[in-house]
C-alpha cells in the first residue's frame, strides 16, 4: 500500500508532535482578509511579536467591501475601519495586500488560485472556513480561527490534529445541465453536514478527472459544509497547465511539476473510508431547508420526514416539489460559483432573455480578474441587457456583511454555499442554494426552474 497525498504533505510539514497529541505543522501559505485578521494582529502586538515570514502571507478584501460604490471612505464606518486595519497591518508588516483598487482584489479563495499562490503540496491556512477550496490543486488547505492566525503570523506554524482520509469516488456521466455544484450538494445530502467531522475528503474518479480546475474548486469549496475541514483533488496535468505562467507559479516549473507529481496519492493508496457515488442519474439540486445538506433534485418531493423547523422557516410543506416556487432575488457569485466558467454558463442561459419583472438579480464576479475577463467577453452586457445588476468583486450577498442583503421574507435563488437562517442579511430571508445555471433560469422565469428545459 502506498501513501495518500494528505499523509505525504502532512509528513513534509510536520515539525513535531506536541504534548497535546496534536502536530505542529509548518504553514506554507497564509491568506488573510479584513474580517478575521485585525484581532490576530492585535494579539501579536500585545505580545510584542513580529510577523516571522511576511512573504508567506497575502491579504485581500472581500467580505465587507461594497460591490457598488467603491469611493473612500466607504459609507459604512465599520467597513472602512476594518479595511483600514488590514491596510495598516499589511503595510506595517511588509505583507502583500490586494486592496480595493488592485487588479488582484477578489474573494480570497478565488484570488489565491488565479495568482498561482495556491499550489500542489502546500499547507494553506486562512481565517475562513472555505479555505478547503484550495485543495482542488492538491494542497492541504483549511480554515482557522483567530488565535491560529496569530500563531501563524508569529511562527508560521500551528497545532492541528491529523484528520482521517475518506476517498470519495465519483463515477458515471453527468447529464447536460448538471454541474459540480449539484455533485457537492448531493454528497453533503448523502453523507450529512456532520458526516465529514474528523475527515479530509479526497475527491477522485473519472468525473473529477474530467473536470476543469474551476469545477474542482466548486467541489472542494463546499467540503466544509459536509463537516470536513480539508477537501482535495490529486494534482494532474490540468493542475499543472492551469498554474503555468501565473504570477506566483514557481520559476523552475519543470522541477516543480516533477515534485508535485510525486505527492499525488498512489494508485493503491490506503484510506480510512471510501464512498462511491455514481452521478449518471443526478438531477440539478436545490436546497429546501436551512443547511446545505437539506437538498434534493429539483423535481423531487420534500421528504415526508423532513425537519419540521426547516420546513416551517422556509414556508415549504413536506411532499412539496420546489420547481415552480416563486423567487424574489437571484444571486450569482461567491467563492463557490463566482468564477469565469460560472458566469459563462449563466450568461448562456440568460442570453437574449429578460429577468422576470419583480425579481432583483445580481451578478457579482468573484475577483477583479474574473470581472475583467467577463467584460472582455461581453458577458456583463448580456447580464445587464437581461436586467441583472453587474457588480464589483466581493462576497456580496453570500453572507451580507455589506450592503447587499435580502429584505424581510424574500426568497433568494443563490449560487453560494450556505442557506443558514439569516445568512443573507434578513433574519427571515430565505435561501435556496443551486448551481449558477439554475439561478439564471430562476431569474428569467421568476420561479425555481429546471435549467435542463432551457438548454
Ligand atoms: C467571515 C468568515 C469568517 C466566514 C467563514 O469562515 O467562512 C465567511 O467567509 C463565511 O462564509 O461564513
Ligand atoms: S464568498 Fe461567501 S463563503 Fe466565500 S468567503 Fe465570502 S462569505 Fe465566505
Amino acid at each position: 500500500m502506498s501513501q495518500n497525498l494528505l499523509n505525504k504533505v502532512w509528513d513534509i510539514h510536520k515539525i513535531k508532535t506536541l504534548p497535546t497529541g496534536q502536530d505542529q505543522l509548518f504553514i506554507s501559505l497564509h491568506l488573510i482578509h479584513e474580517v478575521t485578521s485585525p484581532q490576530a494582529f492585535g494579539m501579536l502586538g500585545e505580545r510584542g511579536l513580529k510577523v516571522l515570514y511576511p512573504e508567506r502571507t497575502f491579504g485581500t478584501v472581500d467580505h465587507i467591501i461594497p460591490t457598488d460604490k467603491r469611493e473612500r471612505p466607504f459609507d459604512d464606518e465599520l467597513a472602512e475601519g476594518m479595511i483600514r486595519a488590514l491596510e495598516d497591518n499589511t503595510a506595517k508588516n511588509g505583507i502583500s495586500y490586494f486592496g480595493p483598487d488592485s487588479d488582484h482584489q477578489g474573494i480570497v479563495h478565488i484570488m489565491g488560485p488565479e495568482l498561482g499562490l495556491t499550489q500542489p503540496g502546500l499547507t494553506i491556512a486562512c481565517g475562513d472556513s472555505h479555505t478547503s477550496t484550495h485543495g482542488a490543486f492538491g494542497a492541504i488547505a483549511f480554515g482557522i480561527g483567530t488565535s491560529q492566525i496569530r500563531d501563524i503570523l508569529a511562527t508560521q506554524t500551528m497545532a492541528l490534529s491529523k484528520p482521517k482520509v475518506r476517498r470519495i469516488n465519483i463515477s458515471g456521466t453527468l447529464k447536460k445541465g448538471v454541474y459540480a455544484k449539484d455533485i457537492i450538494l448531493k454528497i453533503i445530502a448523502d453523507l450529512g453536514v456532520n458526516g465529514g467531522l474528523g475527515f479530509a475528503y479526497e475527491y477522485g474518479g473519472e468525473v473529477i478527472d474530467n473536470m476543469s480546475m474551476e469545477e474542482r474548486m466548486t467541489i472542494c469549496n463546499m467540503t466544509i459544509e459536509g463537516g470536513a475541514r480539508v477537501g482535495y483533488v490529486n494534482p494532474d496535468n490540468k493542475t499543472y497547465e492551469y498554474l503555468k505562467g501565473r504570477k506566483y507559479a514557481p520559476e523552475d516549473y519543470e522541477t516543480a511539476v516533477e515534485r508535485w507529481k510525486s505527492l499525488a496519492s498512489g494508485k493503491d493508496a490506503e484510506y480510512d473510508d471510501v464512498y462511491n457515488l455514481d452521478v449518471s442519474s443526478l438531477e440539478p439540486m436545490v436546497t429546501w431547508g436551512i443547511n446545505p445538506g437539506q437538498a434534493l433534485g429539483v423535481g423531487d418531493q420534500i421528504p415526508e420526514d423532513a425537519d419540521e423547523q426547516a420546513c416551517s422557516f422556509m414556508g415549504f410543506d413536506r411532499g412539496q416539489v420546489l420547481k415552480g416556487t416563486e423567487i424574489d432575488v437571484a444571486f450569482i457569485g461567491s467563492c463557490t460559483n463566482g468564477r469565469i466558467s460560472d458566469l459563462r454558463i449563466a450568461a448562456e442561459v440568460v442570453k437574449g432573455k429578460k429577468v422576470r419583472s419583480g425579481v432583483r438579480a445580481l451578478v457579482v464576479p468573484g475577483s477583479r480578474s474574473v470581472a475583467d475577463q467577463a467584460e472582455r467577453e461581453g458577458l456583463h452586457t448580456i447580464f445587464k441587457e437581461a436586467g441583472f445588476q453587474w457588480r464589483e468583486p466581493g462576497c456580496s450577498m453570500c453572507l451580507a456583511m455589506n450592503p447587499d442583503k435580502l429584505e424581510k421574507r424574500e426568497l433568494c435563488a443563490s449560487s453560494s454555499n450556505r442557506n443558514f437562517i439569516g445568512r443573507q442579511g434578513s433574519p427571515t430571508g430565505r435561501t435556496v442554494l443551486m448551481s449558477p445555471a439554475m439561478v439564471a433560469a430562476a431569474a428569467v422565469n421568476g420561479v425555481i426552474s429546471d435549467v435542463r428545459e432551457m438548454l
